[in-house]
């Protein structure tokens, strides 16, 4: 089965702006896609990785300028109905994700198989269903469900902490450190960050 994983890597993780800078947030971007394309490697996929803009990455990247719903909604159009395998999209900032996680995805052999995200996001999904189509951002999976459900997809969701989560904010910066000894756990250690209590809470600090 073909496996995408898209990244945005002309101004990524904007919302990561108050604690990291531009050139920041772009290594910080390109550390967690490494965790994500060894994580889909060790599975037994080759990832294809498409970014807005060129970035560093393990494996060869293709650049794709588009936004997300028009870029996977043609590659669903395109390879849903040629390949009976099927697409699956795995979003480049889960640097928790692991092998394990990955093969959870791909088990069911359901015509949608849906990663919700912690914050209402879609993390990844499978699709083996021709007239599925993607709705990102805002409560994305509620729309996924409703869509899948509408073309009359069976689907199932896959309730794995590791795909649930997606790096988004500061304080989401704590799991990468709690939780990950990859990629973007090395550098967020390097750049300074550690874990620190406040209130009781895990939450991270930068020397
Ligand atoms: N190829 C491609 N990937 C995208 C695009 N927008 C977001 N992504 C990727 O999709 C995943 C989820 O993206 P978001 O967290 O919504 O966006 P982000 O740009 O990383 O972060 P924010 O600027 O904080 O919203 C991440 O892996 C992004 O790198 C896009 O327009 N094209
Ligand atoms: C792309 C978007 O990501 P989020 O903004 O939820 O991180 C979504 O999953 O719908």
């Amino acid at each position: 089965m073909r496996v995408v994983v898209p990244v945005s890597g002309s101004d990524p993780k904007t919302r990561l702006s108050a604690v990291l800078s531009p050139d920041e947030r772009r290594e910080f971007t390109e550390a967690m896609l490494a965790d994500v394309v060894d994580a889909v490697t060790a599975a037994g996929h080759e990832p294809d990785v498409i970014s807005t803009a060129p970035i560093d990455c393990p494996v060869p990247v293709t650049v794709d300028d588009r936004g997300l719903d028009p870029l996977v909604n043609d590659l669903l159009a395109s390879t849903v109905t040629a390949d009976e395998d099927g697409l699956a999209v795995v979003m480049a900032d889960l640097p928790l994700v692991t092998q394990e996680g990955i093969e959870r995805l791909f088990a069911p052999d359901a015509d949608v198989v849906l990663a919700p995200g912690l914050d209402g996001g879609t993390n990844a999904f499978v699709s083996r269903h021709p007239e599925f189509r993607v709705d990102y951002h805002g409560a994305s999976i509620r729309d996924h469900r409703r869509i899948a459900r509408d073309v009359g997809a069976e689907t199932v969701e896959v309730d794995s902490r590791r795909l649930a989560t997606d790096i988004d904010q500061s304080s989401d910066l704590a799991e990468v450190l709690l939780h990950s000894d990859g990629a973007a756990a090395d550098w967020l250690a390097d750049a300074g960050f550690s874990l620190s209590l406040t209130d009781g809470r895990v939450t991270v600090s930068r020397e």
